[in-house]
């Protein structure tokens, strides 16, 4: 046990949890459960909600009504400090004003399950396995300035790792990153078999590496569970507004997302205004 809270990954339960800013309503009734251990993908259109959710879970944002339970036990009931230590996030923009090394912004992470307690070769340990893991070795003495866009991404992926979280909220993890790291780093933060939930935007991915899923829309939930009972043509078309099948992979028969097109044009074909 650390402080009230279990090493092992530990379930989410969300319970009718709503939020609002003055009159709009960005999160409605949100009731759905995170299993423990699994990789569940948080998708939606823009603006659905994924980011307002993954920040109730993270306590960043207080509901206006309902639950968010880890292990059964509401977030905000677990003191501070341990929270900060088994809940590790990748937010979907990350400071940019920074002079910091990638080394010293993966080392960062090993601060909130250290706790100053920590000797320091066991948090250089971590450091050099989560900059292994996210092959960041030739760029551990670069400066956050001088790095691309993926390259940042994959600092606060390593920086999350590095504290060894039991969950991890990640907000759009393939942000900024090419298809095989794409590919690469969702693979291996499956592997973790942490309690994961990651907001994506690649339904591909999604059916690829996602063991459940929640479907937001208008900060509705409006399907979870396993990804092949969710994924399907028709919900593709209510949720996405798209033409679309979902057919067994030839090798490994996962479910495929074939994008068709549209089901509503939203440009005209035949030439505007005519
Ligand atoms: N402080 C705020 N005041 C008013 N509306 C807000 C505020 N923050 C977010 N919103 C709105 O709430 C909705 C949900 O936003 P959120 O960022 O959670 O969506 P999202 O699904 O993560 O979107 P995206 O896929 O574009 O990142 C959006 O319509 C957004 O404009």
């Amino acid at each position: 046990m650390i402080g009230d809270l279990p090493e092992s990954p530990p379930s989410i339960d969300l319970e009718g949890v709503s939020f609002s800013v003055g009159e709009k309503r960005l999160l409605s009734e949100v009731s759905a459960a995170v299993p423990a251990g699994l990789f569940t993908g948080l998708i939606g259109p823009n603006g659905s909600g994924k980011t307002t959710l993954l920040s109730t879970i993270a306590r960043w944002t207080r509901p206006d009504s309902g639950r968010v339970l880890l292990d059964g036990k509401p977030v905000g009931d677990y003191p501070r400090r341990d929270f900060a230590r088994v809940v590790a996030t990748v937010e979907q923009h990350s400071a940019t004003e920074t002079e910091l090394t990638v080394e010293q912004i993966v080392d960062l992470g090993t601060i909130p399950r250290a706790g100053g307690r920590l000797r320091r070769t066991d948090t250089r340990e971590l450091v050099n396995q989560a900059i292994g893991l996210l092959g960041l070795e030739p760029l551990r003495r670069r400066t956050w300035q001088s790095l691309s866009g993926g390259e940042r991404q994959k600092t606060q992926i390593a920086r999350a790792l590095a504290q060894q979280p039991a969950v991890l909220l990640l907000d759009e993890p393939t942000n900024h990153l090419d298809v095989s790291a794409s590919l690469e780093v969702l693979q291996l933060l499956r592997a973790l078999r942490v309690t994961a939930v990651a907001a994506l935007h690649d339904l591909q991915l999604a059916a690829m590496y996602c063991d459940h899923l929640i479907v937001l829309d208008g900060g509705r939930v409006v399907a979870h569970g396993p990804v092949a009972e969710v994924l399907t043509p028709e919900l593709l078309a209510e949720v996405y507004g798209l033409d679309a099948e979902v057919v067994p992979h030839p090798r490994t028969g996962a479910p495929m997302v074939v994008l068709c097109g549209t089901t509503v044009p939203t440009v005209p074909v035949d030439g505007a205004g005519r």
